[in-house]
């Protein structure tokens, strides 16, 4: 018998949808104002079935909400230096608002030498170090979408990270460093985990916010779970499959998020929300 009753699902899709309607009010509003509609770049390398479909999944999201986005696909032999040149184009481009490069890129590529091309008050998707920087000392920025994304619901949820053990399973630049980031900036005492981590069961069973960004299927394990724990599953692995084994998982979570359904779709709906939020700076409004 579950020591704890069943979890309760955090409706990443719910909070997603209801995040873009007010983001499309916001879109709406600039077009009155200025006569034109926001504007997100994306930048694709190559052709990465599940990078194809998050883009789509992106630009008709923007659609939805009364964003532009201009398009750019670039073969998977661009060189490091054509990619930035791309980048920085955009960047000055007064038209886009802005810019995201999805993620991953080619392994000839220096991926982080593209990020940084983009500039910072175009960073929407949070991916340069100035983001990252801002991310950790809790300023304003433009967060990492995921991340970002994990923090709203949170809130939604009424979970106050303050004063509780934080555990993220992953290290990525993009995903478990900025996660961990923002929840010791929202005062959470934070551990980062990673493939090398020894005893990482003992770990994850002081987690009272665990945080799975590790990239394999089912990777935690429901019986590592402490009981009454809020689990974000953060992994997006080929077949709509997280890193947490759910259904041992959710017998013992508070809280937990679903995969598809949870993390995913706000990983877009902050991208917009920040899209928004730039052309807002931007033109000063
Ligand atoms: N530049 C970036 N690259 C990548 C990011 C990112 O935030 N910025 N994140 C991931 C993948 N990703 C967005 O790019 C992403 C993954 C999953 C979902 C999502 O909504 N998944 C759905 C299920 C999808 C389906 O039905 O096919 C869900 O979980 O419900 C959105 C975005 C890597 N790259």
């Amino acid at each position: 018998m579950p020591t704890v009753p069943a979890a309760r699902l955090m409706d990443g899709t719910a909070l997603a949808r209801r995040t873009v309607e007010e983001t499309a009010a916001r879109a709406a509003e600039i077009t009155r104002r200025t006569g034109t509609a926001p504007c997100l770049a994306t930048v694709l390398v190559g052709e990465d079935p599940a990078s194809v479909t998050y883009v789509r999944m992106k630009r008709a999201r923007c659609e939805k909400a009364g964003i532009r986005s201009r398009h750019m696909e670039l073969p998977a032999a661009t060189s490091t230096e054509e990619l930035v040149a791309t980048l920085t184009g955009l960047s000055q481009d007064s038209e886009v608002n802005g810019i995201l490069l999805q993620h991953p890129v080619g392994p000839h590529i220096d991926e982080r030498a593209a990020f940084e091309a983009i500039a910072p008050e175009k960073d929407v998707d949070g991916v340069t170090m100035t983001s990252f920087a801002a991310m950790s000392f809790g300023l304003p920025g433009f967060e990492s979408c995921t991340p970002g994304g994990i923090m709203r619901l949170l809130d939604a949820y009424d979970v106050n990270p303050s004063g509780k053990r934080a555990v993220v399973v992953g290290r990525s630049a993009i995903l478990g460093k900025p996660a961990g980031m923002l929840l010791l900036a929202r005062d959470a005492t934070v551990t980062y985990c990673h493939s090398r981590t020894t005893g990482l069961s003992e770990i994850v069973a002081e987690a009272d916010i665990l945080v799975a960004a590790v990239g394999r299927p089912r990777f935690i394990r429901g019986e590592d779970i402490k009981p009454g724990a809020v689990v974000i599953d953060a992994g997006y692995n080929p077949g709509n499959v997280g890193d947490v084994d759910f259904d041992t998982a959710a017998e013992r979570a508070s809280l937990i998020t679903p995969v598809p359904g949870g993390v995913g779709p706000m990983t877009i709906a902050v991208l917009l929300a920040q899209t928004v939020d730039a052309a807002e700076r931007q033109l000063g409004l």
